[in-house]
């Protein structure tokens, strides 16, 4: 394909919504279906490029001006998406409205909405000149240090059925989880189905008291096999502590036990065990003061906040020189994001924790045939571009539930408005909850 103009001619955003269980958070709970952006750009020599985001009406307002000005620039012009993006404005009031609804995602800035949005664009170019270049996503980011990337299981405390009533997706024998023994049950089927060998408790649900009993309880049953727990913020600096006194001989990380990073820093100064973030070290401009108080010892990357692939691998050499760890968390997902996942993660040196992703919860994807872990892990693919394909079908599938008006509640992703079907009052909780 050498030769060919890589000038883009379109860009096509397509937002869909995606069946998500009844998985458990501080917050609430997931909504039947969860929205999500995917981004198709298109180049005039006819390579279809493929990214993925976030998918509230937040990020497809700032996504749709942005496609706009795409069009006539290079898919190689990756630095430019930047400074275009600059330019695109973003409603202060609505980000001051989203802080914190839903997605756990850390304080929300206008600059960290714009980065979510330009990292669909930045997936979907590299996509692009990789198929264009014959040559994986990976090998534009410098090549891989590994062929296979490791993934965590993702445990969440998880009802039967949604409250709503709304049967979003069969099941798949996943079933309730809502004490140690359902835990640990979850946590064998992840490693029957997909061979992981880590676990990721979601927390901040229960009392901790309950928690670190199902904790104690994946130590018995998977021993020696690294474990985390991740309340979102959700305890004191107190709580903390002592959770982190009783799990302390258990625990790979504690992840995100309190909020914000004077509270992590408090935390870090009283235990040896770990802290890991994807709460408090969001952006470039959170790493001074948390690093210079020791408030973590491990970043979790979300790709997508943190504006793309290559900004990821900018956060890891930051981490290095620090000598902080670094790693991937997650959101729900499709396949496209997970392959970017693994491109960038495959790059990384010294990765020295397994990412999580929530993939295994979408029984839907949009893609021709999905990513599949083995021994808890994805093979880094060599195919060019990102090594995924869209299935058109599919994708028309999940636009057209995101058209329906039926669904129209659902376009905004909020966890307690979802809880509130089970528990009229419900409100998101104050912060520390316990
Ligand atoms: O590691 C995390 O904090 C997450 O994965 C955030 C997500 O929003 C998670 O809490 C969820 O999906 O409920
Ligand atoms: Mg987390």
């Amino acid at each position: 394909m050498h030769g060919q103009s890589l000038v883009i001619a379109d860009v096509r955003l397509t937002p869909v919504l995606v069946a998500d269980p009844p998985l458990l958070n501080t917050q609430g709970v997931h909504q039947p279906y969860t929205p999500r952006l995917i981004v198709e750009v298109v180049t005039a020599g006819g390579v279809v490029g493929i990214g993925e985001t976030y998918g509230d009406s937040k990020y497809l307002e700032l996504a749709r001006p942005l496609a706009g000005r795409l069009v006539g620039r290079e898919v190689s012009d990756l630095n430019g998406l930047f400074t275009l993006a600059d330019d695109v404005s973003v409603d202060a009031a609505r980000v001051d409205a989203s802080v914190d609804v839903g997605g756990l995602r850390g304080v929300q800035t206008a600059d960290k909405l714009r980065l979510s949005v330009v990292s669909g664009f930045e997936v979907a170019c590299l996509d692009a000149l990789g198929k264009a270049l014959g040559l994986p996503v990976h090998a534009l980011l410098g090549g891989k240090v590994r062929e296979a990337v490791e993934y965590s299981a993702y445990l969440f405390y998880k009802w039967d059925g949604h409250p709503s009533g709304v049967a979003s997706e069969k099941d798949d024998g996943w079933g309730a989880a809502l004490d140690p023994a359902g835990i640990v049950a979850q946590a064998r089927l992840f490693t029957e189905r997909y061979g992981f060998t880590s676990f990721k408790l979601k927390g901040g649900v229960f009392p901790p008291e309950e928690e670190v009993a199902a904790i104690r309880a994946l130590a018995e049953a998977f021993p020696g096999l690294p474990l985390r727990l991740d309340p979102n913020g959700a305890w004191s600096v107190e709580t903390s502590l002592k959770v982190a006194a009783e799990l302390g001989d258990v625990l790979e990380y504690l992840e995100d036990p309190a909020l914000g990073t004077p509270a992590m820093a408090q935390v870090a100064a009283g235990t040896r065990v770990p802290l890991a973030t994807n709460m408090c070290v969001t952006t470039f401009e959170e790493i001074p003061e948390a690093f210079a108080n020791g408030a973590v010892q491990v970043v979790l990357s979300d790709h997508h906040y943190w504006g793309g692939l290559r900004r990821t691998r900018e956060l890891a050499a930051v981490c290095r020189t620090f000598g902080v760890s670094v790693s991937m968390h997650s959101n729900t997902h499709l396949g496209i994001s997970l392959a970017a996942m693994t491109h960038v993660a495959a790059t990384v040196p010294g990765l020295h924790h397994a990412c999580d992703s929530h993939y295994p919860w979408q029984a839907e994807d949009i893609l021709t045939s999905r990513l599949r872990f083995t021994d808890g892990k994805v093979a880094v693919t060599d195919t060019p571009g990102l090594g995924v394909a869209l299935d058109r079908d599919k994708l028309a599938a999940l636009h057209a539930r995101w058209l329906d008006d039926d669904f129209r509640a659902l376009r905004e992703r909020d966890d307690a408005a979802a809880m509130r079907a089970a528990d009229p009052d419900w409100t998101t909780p104050a912060v520390p909850r316990w």
